[in-house]
């Protein structure tokens, strides 16, 4: 989906396949979300979208929270290298400077991704926009030492920042 700004007043005019089209990736390859918000129209504002998004991922089992920390790319990993990211997340993982560590930090990073996955079963998620390279190195190696449901739950808080900014890039009140 190409960039694009509404305001209130239009994103409580869309169709509901405009609104799944636009706000279908405000959590990562997941547009159910956006389907299940469209009962909540009309919205406020660009707040009120995002409280229904996070009540949405609230809702959700525990199976599915976990789907939606693996639908998550890595970040500065092999999708990054291939430049097979969505839109949103480049500009996220550049806004974080992660298009231009160095090859040390990069190592440092790709390997605590891993035994991350090895320990969760899903991919590390914090919101890049809030972070940089030494922030999200010392995230990784405390969260490691978590609980698998106390992780899920701590992912599932990232996802909720990273779609509030996404949502904030889309409507301007
Ligand atoms: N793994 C991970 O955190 N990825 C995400 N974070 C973010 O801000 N954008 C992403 O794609």
């Amino acid at each position: 989906m190409m960039p694009v700004t509404l305001s209130i007043d239009e994103v409580n005019k869309l169709t509901s396949d405009l609104f799944i089209k636009i706000f279908g990736n405000v959590v990562e390859h997941y547009s159910c979300a956006a389907i299940g918000i469209l009962k909540c129209k009309p919205f406020t504002c660009a707040e009120d979208i995002s409280v229904a998004i996070d009540h949405y991922l609230d809702l959700l089992s525990d199976a599915e929270k976990t789907k939606i920390l693996q639908l998550h790319p890595d970040l500065a990993g092999k999708l990054a290298e291939k430049g097979e990211l969505t839109n949103e997340s480049v500009a996220e993982q550049e806004s974080a400077g992660l298009d231009v560590i160095t090859p040390e930090e990069k190592h440092k990073l790709n390997s605590l991704n891993e035994e991350y996955k090895k320990k969760f079963r899903f991919p590390f998620v914090i919101c890049a926009r809030e972070n940089k390279i030494q922030t999200i190195l010392s995230s990784i190696e405390s969260r490691l030492h978590n609980k698998l449901h106390q992780e899920l739950c701590t992912g599932i808080e990232e996802v909720k920042k990273i779609s509030k900014l996404r949502i904030y890039e889309i409507v301007k009140d």
